[in-house]
């Protein structure tokens, strides 16, 4: 009999929630061809989840509604692992043990979507990690790892609502940012990042115009949200037709503000309240049952 782990069996598990860019703006490059960006970026209660325990060997489980397709995508090495892997060696330069180590991985987010979850996962083995070791990281290695693994790795070992610019490194907290509800929806087509960055025609843009308002004041963020814009989105259209149509199916729905997020395909709408949004994911479900829709809640800045 096949026994099917989850996060809780473990001793120690972390949430992996998704990152939601709610705007993104491109304002240059970099010599080494990385987009310089202005992000304004909250985090779902929705997510990935993680296990941890100590084991006679390293070992790697999957389970979730999405790990089927995470085997065959991630032929470049899971970034869990290479977050193990990359911690494991810091411990040891550090003169810390880092023993052999079970890792679960409860995969809920879909994949290339846009909503961060590799790099959410490989945040999470960072924090788990340095709990089951009791590896005292220090911020600026932790900093250092975070952008080996991906350049959006770092914001979410913080995972609380930010800006962040630069490729993402550079993080300012918003302890004001309210909680919105939110409805995520995917096609189900996984769009590649890098192929996203390399169609855009304009890579100047305007940065945020600073400072943004701090207030836990929804209806005047959703103001400033709606005033900004994801500048990836015309270019992960091009590549992916169906983003119009979801798009406009969750506006249908009566969401306050609705936007892809990073580099696609996942687009969310903003609610009033999450009954509202519990609603609209289940006429979404109906009117499209073979694409992904999830109602959440997002995380306030002083949780
Ligand atoms: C689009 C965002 O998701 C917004 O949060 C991130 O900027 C992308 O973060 P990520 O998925 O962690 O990206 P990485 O794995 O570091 O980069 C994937 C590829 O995207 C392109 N890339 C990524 C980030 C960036 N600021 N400029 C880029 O041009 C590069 O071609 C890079 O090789
Ligand atoms: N644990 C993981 N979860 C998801 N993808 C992973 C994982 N490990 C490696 N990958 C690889 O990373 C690629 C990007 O996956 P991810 O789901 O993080 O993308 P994304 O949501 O578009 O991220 P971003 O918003 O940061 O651009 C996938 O195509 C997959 O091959």
């Amino acid at each position: 009999m096949t026994v099917i782990l989850a996060a809780d069996d473990f001793d120690l598990s972390e949430e992996a929630p998704a990152k939601i860019n709610l705007a993104l703006h491109v304002t240059g490059q970099r010599a080494d061809g990385y987009h310089l960006l202005d992000m304004l970026v909250t985090f779902a209660r929705h997510g990935d989840r993680l296990g941890f325990r100590a084991s006679a060997h390293d070992e790697f489980s999957l389970s979730g509604r999405f790990s089927p397709l995470l085997a065959e995508a991630s032929a470049g090495g899971n970034l869990v692992l290479r977050a193990r892997d990359l911690l494991r060696q810091a411990a040891h330069d550090a003169g810390f043990e880092a023993p052999p180590v079970h890792i679960h991985l409860e995969k809920n987010l879909p994949v290339a979507s846009g909503i961060g979850g590799g790099s959410a996962d490989a945040a999470a083995t960072l924090r788990g990690l340095t709990r089951l070791w009791g590896f005292p990281l220090p911020a600026d290695t932790a900093t250092a790892i975070a952008l080996r693994l991906g350049a959006d790795v770092p914001m979410c070992l913080v995972s609380r609502p930010l800006i962040a610019r630069g490729i993402g490194e550079a993080i300012e907290l918003l302890p004001d940012f309210p909680s919105f509800a939110m409805v995520l929806g995917n096609p189900l087509v996984s769009v590649s990042t890098p192929e996203v960055f390399r169609m855009l025609t304009r890579k100047d843009n305007p940065p945020f115009a600073l400072p943004l308002q701090a207030t836990n004041n929804r209806m005047q963020w959703i103001g400033t949200i709606e005033r900004l814009r994801n500048d990836l989105e015309p270019p992960a259209r091009a590549l992916c037709n169906e983003i119009a149509t979801l798009s406009q199916l969750i506006e249908s729905q009566g969401a306050l503000a609705t936007r892809m997020s990073g580099s696609g395909a996942t687009c969310f709408g903003l609610f009033d309240h999450l009954e509202q949004a519990t609603a609209a994911a289940a006429a979404l479900h109906s009117l499209r049952p073979d694409w992904y829709f999830q109602a959440t809640e997002t995380i306030k800045g002083d949780a």
